[in-house]
């Protein structure tokens, strides 16, 4: 019987080594029957890569399309690279053959191996690691998409308006921020880490674009120990950095946790609904290795959101300013859902013209264009074509969403391609289509991007709220090409009481939208100039506010680390114009903790009052004495007028003092007494700059109170056994275990194996709308077949909307450009919420990190970046 059992057992395994080897026989027949994929000719060893401009790279990618067909093969030093330009393709390798097409190539220029050292999902081999942590990133991300990402988009865009009326030359500063913002509170719950979060994804950003660090381009230099390369330097020092502050993040949201313990009192901060928390409070069951790879796999959702969201904000403004016509539409739709109010998450249904807006800009200049690379794992045929193993594999995104049969005139940027049914990309029901999420910009297969559902939030709150507040325009500085540049002039904005209805604006997408006669960028123009048009500023500004100058908007920046705030509403009665009106002057005062940084904004609610205010003019109010400010203001400048003149010089100097306001009661008592006691002097005229000099020398009155947040990092303890109790393998970091996927599957059940997003039934959504049939290979002949163009300069030479970072995530480069108030009451709602949240404590400012200031030490700091 034995004998019997040992033989069957015996034939089984002959049987399977036969028919492995017969299967590898006919594989290997196949490979070598299959053509080699097209591609363009190159140098020995180093292919290629010599042709490469640093600029745009993505370019010369998609022109080799041009050349060689949807999916062709290129040698870059010695590695084989696939480039797809067609979404069809990218759907039948990197969708459906996912089981040998979800790998990450290697990056050289990281210290750790990116494919298994388990600190960055989305650079991870598809392995246990990133299996977990893709696990537990779809639940923290569903579970925060179910609660509209604790409206923190919503909490973030009146900040977002506030610093863009500030400084519209910092627009590109306050998007970055905004989308830092709401990525920090949602990691960890604050927003206070905003600023190093950019910095850390900036850094990371360099680390692995191919166009980035030295080490990706020259790998040998990560070989050379640390004092000879000063590109290994860099990155382990940025490796450090990351780690500290990944942990210190957590830490402090478990320490907040552990002192509330589920209580909030007016001392103790509420515990604000974060990934981290809900990392902690099932920390246990998500299976990570160790604490540390919690942190990471939170913070790397941080990073990954902190820089990608900003670009297509910034090319929305790129597109404004080159496409004007267009923006009407999008200010009938947002005047007549919204009105008064800025937008929410829960108005997306509502607002198909804002989503068609969003899309169209993410299609038109996508932010990650060369796509993020898979790398294939084992040879493959694709209709007749040999993929080698161990090829990178890049879906085009440039190119794809270029695809003249699905985007017709695809380099124009068209939002009613999506609004209007004879363009393929229309899609009903409008309440859901046109929508970002499942689109080829955000990858395919089992890599998909987890981050869509924030991305669509961040961006419908963040563009909806802009387009509420302010219409863009070119100026003479945009580098709009000459016959681009003179819009006609359009009837004014539709008022918010606008009683326009869908179908209007839908019929006027039918005037300007048909497909088969393309308009003019000329043809309409919505200027949306209201008195108080412009919020102008002059950086130049310098010395001395002067009260008589007549501004809407006067600043002087000499850097934006603003740190304190106190606001003063005058309703003036009469007025120095002819046409007296109530006005209220709303003035914004901030102290910087250094003697190069005074900055005073104020804005008139009319437009055209002046900011002088004679004594007569100016209210009679009472005095109210502050109750909790523990600053008597009247008290002081008694003192002060009894001191002699000499020791009441001002003192802006360096200093790391100001005033603390604890509510804003209090304020709103300190500026009226300021306000009264100034008044009361003789020959003084109210300016904010007097006002200034008298905070700061009653700030150095009482010692001052330290306001900018410093941090520094304790040294660092030796981890507790507890912490290190679970990593399994010295080395790599977390490290993998011995017999890993066993020990996984053990404990968690079956390693991620995602559906494939389901095909699109015939006449339901679809990935392309309306693709026309599938990709016919003939095509790739009769490309290659086709006449030439005749070669001409570079679009991103040419073209100025294609100035661009060199990174992986390419955002437009600052230009200048016309920012106007569409509706001064709503300019104003906005600087009111904004103080009034200020002063809650909701808009705190960053923190430094490090020793010294953001330059650290040797140890920890931000490193060198560009752009
Ligand atoms: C405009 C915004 C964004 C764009 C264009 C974008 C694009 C992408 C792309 C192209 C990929 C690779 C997909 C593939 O390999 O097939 C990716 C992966 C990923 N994205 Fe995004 N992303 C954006 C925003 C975000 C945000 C806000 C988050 C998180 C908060 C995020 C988290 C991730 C993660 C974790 C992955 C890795 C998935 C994996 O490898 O398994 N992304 N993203």
């Amino acid at each position: 019987m034995a004998v019997i059992s040992l033989a069957v057992i015996a034939v089984a395994i002959t049987m399977h080594v036969v028919l492995k080897k017969i299967e590898s026989y006919q594989k290997n027949k196949a490979f070598a029957s299959a053509s080699k994929l097209p591609g363009p000719k190159g140098l020995p060893l180093i292919g290629n890569v010599h042709e490469l401009p640093e600029k745009c790279s993505w370019m010369k990618f998609a022109e080799w399309a041009d050349e060689h067909g949807p999916i062709y093969q290129v040698n870059l030093a010695g590695e084989n690279h696939v480039w797809i330009s067609r979404d069809k393709i990218a759907h039948d390798l990197l969708s459906k053959r996912s089981a040998i097409y979800s790998d990450r190539p290697y990056i050289p220029a990281l210290e750790h191996d990116n494919r298994t050292s388990g600190q960055y999902l989305p650079l991870m081999s598809k392995n246990l690691v990133w299996s977990r942590q893709r696990r537990f990133a779809k639940q923290i991300m569903d579970a925060s998409e179910k609660q509209n990402f604790y409206s923190y988009p919503e909490i973030e865009s009146t900040r977002l308006l506030f610093e863009m009326m500030s400084d519209p030359s910092q627009y590109n500063v306050a998007m970055e921020s905004f989308v830092a913002r709401v990525t920090c509170r949602l990691a960890w719950g604050t927003p206070v880490a905003s600023d190093e979060l950019k910095q850390r994804a900036r850094e990371l950003l360099i680390g692995v674009s191919p166009t980035g660090a030295l080490g990706n381009k020259i790998p040998a230099v990560m070989s050379l120990p640390e004092n000879m390369s000063k590109s290994k330097a860099w990155e382990l020092r940025r490796g450090r950095t990351e780690k500290k502050f990944f942990e210190v993040m957590q830490d402090q949201v478990r320490q907040t946790m552990e002192r509330e313990e589920g209580v909030s009192t007016p001392l103790l901060p509420t515990v604000q609904p974060s990934w981290t928390r809900m990392y902690l409070e099932h920390a246990k069951s998500w299976g990570f290795s160790s604490d540390t790879e919690g942190a990471y796999a939170v913070g790397m959702h941080g990073i990954a959101g902190a820089l990608t969201v900003a670009a297509p904000m910034q090319s929305f403004c790129l597109a404004m300013c080159h496409y004007p016509q267009y923006q009407s539409i999008l200010h009938e739709e947002i005047d007549r859902v919204l009105g008064d109010r800025m937008p929410t998450f829960e108005d997306m249904p509502d607002m198909p013209v804002l989503r068609a807006f969003i899309r169209e800009t993410l299609r038109w200049r996508p932010p990650v264009p060369t796509g993020i690379p898979h790398a294939l794992i084992q040879d493959d045929v694709y209709e007749g074509y040999h993929i080698p193993k161990g090829s990178v594999i890049h879906p085009l995104e440039w190119s794809i969403s270029r695809d003249p049969e699905v985007f017709p005139e695809p380099d124009e940027w068209n939002p009613t391609r999506w609004l209007h049914s004879d363009y393929p990309t229309y899609q009903e029901p409008l309440t859901r289509y046109p929508t970002i999420t499942q689109y080829s910009q955000f990858g395919y297969g089992r890599r998909t991007c987890q981050g869509m559902g924030v991305t669509e939030a961040d961006l419908f709150v963040g563009l909806g709220s802009i387009a509420w507040l302010f219409s863009m325009e070119a100026t003479d500085e945009t580098g709009v090409k000459a016959e681009e540049s003179q819009p006609e002039p359009q009837p004014q904005a539709a008022e918010v009481e606008s009683d326009a209805t869908v179908d209007d604006t839908f019929s006027e997408i039918d005037s300007i939208a048909a497909p088969s006669t393309p308009m003019s960028r000329r043809s309409t123009f919505s200027s949306h100039e209201t008195p108080a048009d412009l919020i102008s500023f002059d950086n130049e500004a310098a010395g001395d506010w002067s009260p008589s100058i007549e501004p809407k908007r006067l600043s002087m920046h000499l850097n934006d680390s603003a740190i304190s705030l106190f606001s003063a509403d005058y309703p003036a009665s009469e007025s120095t114009h002819s046409h007296s009106r109530q006005s209220t002057l709303q003035t914004q005062l901030s102290m910087h903790d250094n003697d190069s940084a005074i900055s005073v904004a104020s804005f008139a609610s009319d437009g055209e009052s002046s900011f002088e205010m004679s004594r007569k003019q100016r209210p009679q109010r009472p005095r109210l004495v502050p109750k909790d400010s523990g600053i008597s203001m009247s008290s002081f400048i008694a003192q002060r007028e009894s001191r002699p003149p000499s020791s009441r010089k001002s003192t802006l100097k360096p200093r790391p003092t100001s005033l603390r306001i604890n509510n804003s009661q209090s304020v709103s008592s300190l500026i009226s007494e300021m306000h009264t006691a100034s008044t009361s002097r003789q020959n003084s005229v109210y300016t904010p700059g007097s006002a200034l000099s008298l905070l700061s020398e009653m700030a150095d009155e009482q010692g001052g109170i330290p306001r900018r947040h410093s941090m520094h990092f304790p040294e660092p303890e030796p981890e507790s056994p507890k912490d290190d109790s679970n990593i399994r393998v010295a080395g790599e970091w977390p490290g993998l275990s011995t017999d890993p996927e066993k020990e996984y599957v053990d404990l968690f059940g079956p390693l991620i194996d995602e559906p494939e997003p389901a095909l699109p039934p015939v006449d339901g959504p679809t990935l392309t709308p309306n693709l026309p049939g599938a990709w016919n290979f003939a095509k790739v002949d009769a490309v290659k077949e086709a006449p030439r163009p005749k070669k001409q300069a570079p679009l991103y030479e040419t073209d100025p909307t294609m100035n661009f970072s060199t990174l992986l995530i390419a955002k437009p480069m600052p230009f200048k450009f016309k920012l106007s108030i569409r509706n001064q009451a709503r300019a104003e709602m906005v600087a009111k919420q904004w103080i009034d949240k200020r002063l809650e404590g909701e808009y705190q400012d960053s923190k430094v990190y490090w020793k010294n200031g953001v330059q650290g030490d040797s140890e920890h700091g931000w490193g060198e970046t560009f752009s």
